[in-house]
């Protein structure tokens, strides 16, 4: 399941990032590619260190636990702060999936990826290709969003850049763990909040509210792991 959340930064607020994360320096992204990664990744990032970075990856991660569709879609046990990108003159990032098991930094904490999620600061029209694809079950889906947009998606899913031909394309990406490992039953309880949600807005006085609420935490109370 593909969820964008629209304007999670104004075009503002993305353009003013866009514009801090130009003046940092940039490392060859193959220093943290994997053994298979590496062969097909051409992108440049940022350390962890960038102060730049973490702000911006403060305010994401501060949107994002504020924003009901992420919190419900992703359920969010663990979150690593965001690393960003920058894909320019036919740099590229070739099919892959990403590490099932990585480390929160400066700890030995695990986390696994069960969401990843990429956050676009450049506009469509400031770029060529650039397009992240991410295949599902019923093929491939092809993302290009507005500045301050983000895609969230199942990290267990075959993804790629597209080689960027023209101009520069600058994102963050980042892992949760959920409290839900399977994306199928995160989907059903997703579906289930949503129609929830819906049902209270349009019939309040509605009975099946309560108990549809019954049957949705009993049925996360089933399937999460804390
Ligand atoms: O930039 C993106 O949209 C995704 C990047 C990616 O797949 C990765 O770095 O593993
Ligand atoms: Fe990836």
């Amino acid at each position: 399941m593909l969820i964008p959340i629209k304007g999670l930064l104004s075009s503002e607020e993305a353009e003013k990032c866009r514009q801090a994360l130009m003046q940092e320096t940039w490392n060859d992204g193959r220093q943290t590619a994997g053994h298979v990664a590496i062969n097909v990744k051409t992108n440049l990032q940022l350390s962890r260190d960038s102060q730049v970075a973490q702000q911006i990856g403060d305010l994401i991660l501060d949107r994002l636990g504020a924003h009901p569709h992420f919190m419900s879609a992703v359920l969010p046990a663990k979150v690593l702060p965001p690393l960003f990108n920058r894909y320019e003159s036919g740099g590229a990032y070739g099919n892959h999936v990403d590490n099932a098991l990585l480390t929160l930094p400066n700890s030995s904490i695990k986390l696994r990826s069960d969401v990843s999620t990429t956050v676009f600061f450049s506009e469509p029209e400031q770029y060529e290709g650039g397009e992240l694809v991410i295949q599902h079950s019923y093929g491939e889906e092809r993302v290009k969003l507005a500045a301050g947009d983000a895609i969230v998606y199942p990290a267990n899913s075959m993804h790629r850049v597209e080689p960027v031909t023209e101009g520069i394309r600058l994102a963050a990406f980042f892992w949760s763990q959920s409290l839900v490992a399977s994306s199928e039953q995160r989907q059903m309880l997703y579906e289930l909040d949503q129609n929830i949600q819906t049902l209270i807005m349009d019939h309040p006085e509605s009975e099946s509210i309560a108990s549809l609420t019954h049957l949705y935490h009993n049925l996360l109370r089933h399937w999460s792991q804390t």
